[in-house]
């Protein structure tokens, strides 16, 4: 079956309430299936993590979503529209980022590639205009929005990503990965801003990658993918409780201290230097970093610094696996 006429197999009704609708997707490449048979939807306005390992397929599947690659078989329809047939269409109605691949003008500064976005999305001239203030505003990109894109560092580039990417006010952001090698005052930044833009204009979101706090942030259901598969659909909560995916917060104190047990909604998992460095870990809802820190002040110790680690996305597909 064509892709183009099995697309038009997902019902009409379906494409209205959802921004994106897999039916049976699959890609193969040679004698292996990147893609193998995903079947899955994203109503209208969500916002939805996919992850999975290296090489699962997620790069893929967007590829498949955006029109850049044919499936080998099944169907996808991204704004209720098919990919490959209406790719340009598409294009206007949603905002796609590569965190590896620039999809800007390398030798031009960034305002010259909003202005040539604009035209390519026949946005005029006032609108693109705005529309840059407000994101140079609040992507905070006047320090640099004059100079050519291959002078900027990793995150001033991706957040001049996003900018481009949302431009004409997009109905779908799908992001590929967008916090790769940010430090973690840059992906905060970001973060936050996504979740700005998302209740402003209540963009639908579809967001791969490999950290699960960009998944924590940003998201409110998680797909895993797993040798082009589908592994998981649900909530980052039942998947904590389905493989145990639990947060960590590492505290260092001043002087060494009892153990920090009974905490509530937490679980002392770690103890290093006779109570100096003690590791509390606890899943989502269960408590809040914020509440952790109250509850240890009542301890009558000090926290000289802490860190939270993050569950890492492989050992959550694996556990996935094992049970
Ligand atoms: N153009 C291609 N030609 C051959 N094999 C490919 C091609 N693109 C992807 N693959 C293979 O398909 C599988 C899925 O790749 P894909 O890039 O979709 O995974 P991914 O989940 O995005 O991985 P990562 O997290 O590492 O980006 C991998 O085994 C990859 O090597």
């Amino acid at each position: 079956m064509s892709s183009a006429s099995s697309a038009s197999s997902v019902s009409s009704a379906s494409s209205a309430e959802h921004i994106i609708a897999a039916v049976a997707l699959r890609r193969v490449f040679g004698a292996k299936a990147a893609v193998d048979g995903l079947t899955f939807s994203v109503p209208r306005g969500a916002a939805v993590g996919y992850i999975g390992a290296n090489g699962a397929g997620k790069s893929t599947t967007i590829k498949m979503l955006t029109g850049i690659l044919k499936p080998t078989s099944g169907s996808a329809l991204t704004c209720g529209l098919d990919p490959l047939r209406h790719r340009r269409q598409l294009a206007r109605r949603i905002g796609v980022v590569f965190g590896q691949r620039s999809q800007l003008w390398w030798d031009l500064p960034l305002r010259d590639s909003f202005v040539a976005l604009g035209a390519i999305h026949r946005l005029g001239r006032d609108a693109v205009r705005d529309r840059t203030d407000e994101l140079v505003d609040r992507l905070d990109l006047g320090e640099f929005v004059d100079t050519p894109v291959r002078q900027l560092s990793l995150g001033q580039r991706i957040r001049g990503e996003v900018a481009a990417a949302l431009l004409h006010g997009p109905e779908l952001l799908i992001l590929d990965e967008p916090t790769i090698g940010l430090d973690v005052l840059s992906k905060e930044r970001l973060r936050l801003f996504l979740i700005e833009q998302r209740s402003l204009h209540g963009t639908s979101l579809l967001l791969a990658t490999h950290d699960m706090g960009d998944v924590r942030r940003l998201t409110e259901r998680i797909l895993v993918v797993d040798h082009g598969r589908l592994a998981f659909d649900g909530t980052l909560a039942q998947l904590v409780e389905q493989v145990g995916a639990e947060r960590h917060v590492v505290l260092d104190l001043t002087d060494p201290a009892p153990p920090l047990d009974g905490i509530p909604g937490t679980r002392l998992v770690g103890m290093e230097g006779g109570g100096l460095r003690q590791q509390l870990s606890f899943g989502p809802g269960e408590t809040t970093v914020a509440a952790i820190l109250a509850a240890v002040a009542q301890r009558e110790v000090q926290v000289h610094d802490l860190t939270i680690e993050e569950p890492d996305i492989e050992d959550v597909v694996r556990r996935l696996y094992a049970g």
